[in-house]
């Protein structure tokens, strides 16, 4: 079944996100192939980023996306991508005509599953996942005996990659994604980055994709995009009456809990208490106080029989995975967790945030957010706040966002 646009008078109507353009619709024309694989997931009708950015990038423009989290970026990037590497014909195993390049292993392999149906319909294209955690060897084997011609990956394995196999040619590459861009640049990743491009193709399509602009990302939009063209989507959301435009999913209500920092902890497990039918994800600073509160939470008793899954980037690459999946396919339950679960990660039905520490930087808070509320949905935020000095920031950090819907 597909789902169709509505008019925005019900809030909880996930299909308010849409616009009324179609797929179909779209000019320059997709591909049957394209459209099926869309309708087979249940996509009919375009986001406003999709019916912006897919036309252009299919007419040979370079992007450069600014839109809200949960907007649909990935399709807008996948389909267009697909269809240009259908007017390939004949690639050759070790032709790479394609790259997705983005920061977290978790979200570049969203992007292999997102793009696979897609992928599919394309004979010629055989698509690698490269990501940190596993051997760099057996995904050099595997690209040896399978070759590759789209590479989706972690800027650190893409880059090792390149370097190490000379039997890779991007002569004749077509087009390069960067997803969460102001992230790739945060995370350090600038010079792999820089790297990585100063090896394709000048002549090649570019889109670069990112839900918070900062200038890091202007500058590298500025060396690796030509003349691109600018596409702003934001949330449209009612003020005192007035329509404003969010960098936050418009059904997303904000709260902040004031607490003594000797109380802070014990308000957690109570917020857990009420909220126990919730599936949450609560973000801390460290690595270290996720575990820490892996270990505490699971053992009390008020707190037994709900699920309490931790996550963090110090954790094993397969249990990183694990800790995703289960999550993923939970109806409710708590994912503990730093910021590497912060960007990106599509993980349906997730009700609340919870910030146990708030973070520093905006931007951070809007991705960590943009977790729940995704395409249209209602969700909430909670952030926990010691008073003075963290709650005069935040009441400073609203205001920088624009941030309608806070109590
Ligand atoms: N045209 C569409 N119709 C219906 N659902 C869609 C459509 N496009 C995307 N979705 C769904 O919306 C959700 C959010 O999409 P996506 O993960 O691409 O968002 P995003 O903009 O990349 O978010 P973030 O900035 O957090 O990475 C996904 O579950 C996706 O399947």
């Amino acid at each position: 079944m597909t789902s169709s646009p509505s008019s925005d008078s019900d809030p909880s109507d996930p299909n308010r996100a849409l616009t009324e353009t179609r797929f179909s619709d779209l000019t320059p024309s997709l591909s049957d192939e394209v459209l099926e694989a869309l309708t087979s997931s249940g996509f009919e009708y375009c986001t406003p980023v999709q019916a912006a950015t897919i036309p252009l990038l299919c007419s040979y423009k370079d992007v450069a996306v600014d839109a809200a989290t949960g907007s649909g970026k990935t399709l807008a990037f996948v389909v267009p991508l697909v269809e240009i590497l259908r007017r390939t014909k004949n690639a050759k195993p070790h032709e790479v005509l394609g790259v997705i390049i983005s920061p977290t292993r978790e979200l570049s392999s969203q992007i292999f599953h997102v793009a696979q149906p897609f992928i599919s319909s394309l004979p010629d294209i055989k698509p690698v996942l490269l990501v940190g955690g596993s051997e760099v060897k057996s995904d050099m084997q595997k690209i040896e005996d399978e070759g590759a011609n789209l590479l989706i990956g972690t800027p650190g394995r893409l880059h090792d990659i390149m370097d190490r196999m000379d039997i890779l040619d991007f002569r004749n590459l077509e087009i390069l994604i960067l997803d969460e861009a102001d992230r790739l640049l945060d995370m350090g990743f600038q010079k792999q980055i820089n790297s990585i491009i100063s090896r394709l193709p000048k002549l090649r399509r570019t889109g670069l994709f990112s839900a918070t602009q900062t200038e890091a990302v202007e500058e590298l939009a500025k060396a690796g995009l030509r003349n691109p063209v600018r596409v702003e989507v934001r949330a449209e959301t009612k003020s005192s009456g007035n329509l404003t435009s969010s960098k936050t999913p418009s059904g997303l209500h904000i709260e902040f809990i004031k607490c003594e920092a000797d109380k802070k902890s014990s308000q957690l497990v109570d917020f857990f208490i009420k909220n126990k039918s919730k599936k949450m994800i609560v973000y801390f600073m460290t690595c270290a106080s996720v575990d820490y509160w892996g270990v505490v939470l699971p053992r009390l008793a008020v707190l037994k029989g709900l699920n309490i899954i931790p996550l963090h980037g110090k954790m094993k690459q397969s249990a990183r995975e694990k800790a995703l999946a289960t999550f993923t396919s939970l109806s409710d339950g708590i994912l503990m967790c730093t910021d590497v679960a912060a960007r990106g990660l599509d993980i349906p039905g997730v009700d609340c945030i919870v910030q146990y520490d708030p973070p520093q930087d905006p931007n951070v808070f809007i991705h960590r957010v943009g977790r729940t509320a995704r395409l249209g949905r209602q969700g909430s935020a909670i952030v926990f706040l010691l008073p003075k000095v963290q709650t005069s920031q935040f009441v400073c950090l609203f205001i920088i966002l624009h941030l309608p819907n806070f109590t």
